[in-house]
């Protein structure tokens, strides 16, 4: 599947996989990643028989951040505006729930990007940080933002003025992390979980997802109001007959089929 030379991409029942393969650079994120990772991920999130995806990286890293290397020798108008920078937003456009299994580092770039996922699962060797401030720069893919959401400011303060990295545990009790597991785990648990995604159906959960996000974006009394909407919605779905058919008749539901 795809031709790509910075990522794998392979796909399992409706479960789509994207692991970052730039092992000797700990999957520093360049402009071919983020070129190959957008295509890669408009590409599964697109196809109906495509119900979740899973990004990962290796053992090792799952990505070191931006690559510094690529940004050394730029200047103020090189990046500014640069779609080399916002290219990363389409990620967050995709409909189809995202799960980011990372081992190893996700610092900087690596961790803005396993938070534009939906959720992140992580292996006990996990570490998490925006480490941008030893280079003299600041996160530029949302990470002082989501960061600060997902944990609060005294933790993302920390986090983006000291440029430590937080361990897999640290980052589950902060909230930044859904799950952690043994390393020798996280794809198997990742794939599960994202098996089990995929096997509801896929409108309900771009709209759980959506509703979800709603509450990054507003306040409690207008994420209530979006949730109700969306939730009367799910009525005017088959989704909602045939899930609530097939548990009175006590029968698995079967969603996905058209
Ligand atoms: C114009 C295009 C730019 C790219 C755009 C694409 C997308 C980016 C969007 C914009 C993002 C904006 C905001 C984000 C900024 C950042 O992410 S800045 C980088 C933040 N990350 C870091 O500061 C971590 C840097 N790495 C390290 O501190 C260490 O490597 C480590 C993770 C602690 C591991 O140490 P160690 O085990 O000793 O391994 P090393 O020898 O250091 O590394 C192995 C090789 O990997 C290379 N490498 C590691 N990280 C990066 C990196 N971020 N960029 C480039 N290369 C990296 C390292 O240089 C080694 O390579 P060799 O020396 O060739 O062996």
């Amino acid at each position: 599947m795809g031709d790509y030379e910075t990522i794998l991409l392979d796909r399992s029942g409706r479960v789509g996989l994207i692991t970052l393969n730039r092992p000797k650079a700990l999957n520093a994120l360049n402009s071919a990643v983020m070129r190959e990772v957008i295509d890669a991920v408009a590409g599964l999130d697109a196809d109906p028989g495509i119900g979740a995806i899973v990004v990962t990286g290796s053992e090792k890293a799952f990505a070191a951040g931006a690559d510094i290397k690529e940004m050394a020798d730029l200047g103020f108008a090189d990046v500014h505006g640069r779609e080399t920078f916002s290219g990363w937003d389409a990620l967050t456009r995709a409909r189809t729930p995202i799960i980011a299994a990372v081992a190893g580092y996700a610092l900087g770039g690596g961790c803005e990007l396993a938070m534009m996922c939906d959720m992140i699962i992580a292996a006990d060797t996990a570490k998490f940080g925006q480490p941008e401030i030893t280079l003299g720069v600041i996160p530029g893919m949302g990470g002082s933002q989501r960061l600060t959401r997902a944990v609060g400011k005294a933790k993302a303060m920390d986090l983006c003025l000291t440029g430590r990295q937080m361990g897999a545990d640290e980052a589950e009790r902060a909230g930044l992390v859904a799950r952690v597991v043994p390393a020798a785990e996280l794809l198997d648990t990742a794939m599960a979980a994202a098996g089990t995604i995929a096997g509801m159906a896929k409108t309900t959960a771009i709209m759980a997802k959506d509703a979800v996000n709603a509450a990054f974006e507003t306040t409690l009394a207008e994420g209530v109001k979006t949730e109700r909407r969306i939730f009367y919605s799910t009525f005017a779905t088959d989704d909602q007959t045939e899930g609530m058919a097939a548990f009175i008749a006590k029968r698995k539901p079967e969603f996905n089929k058209s």
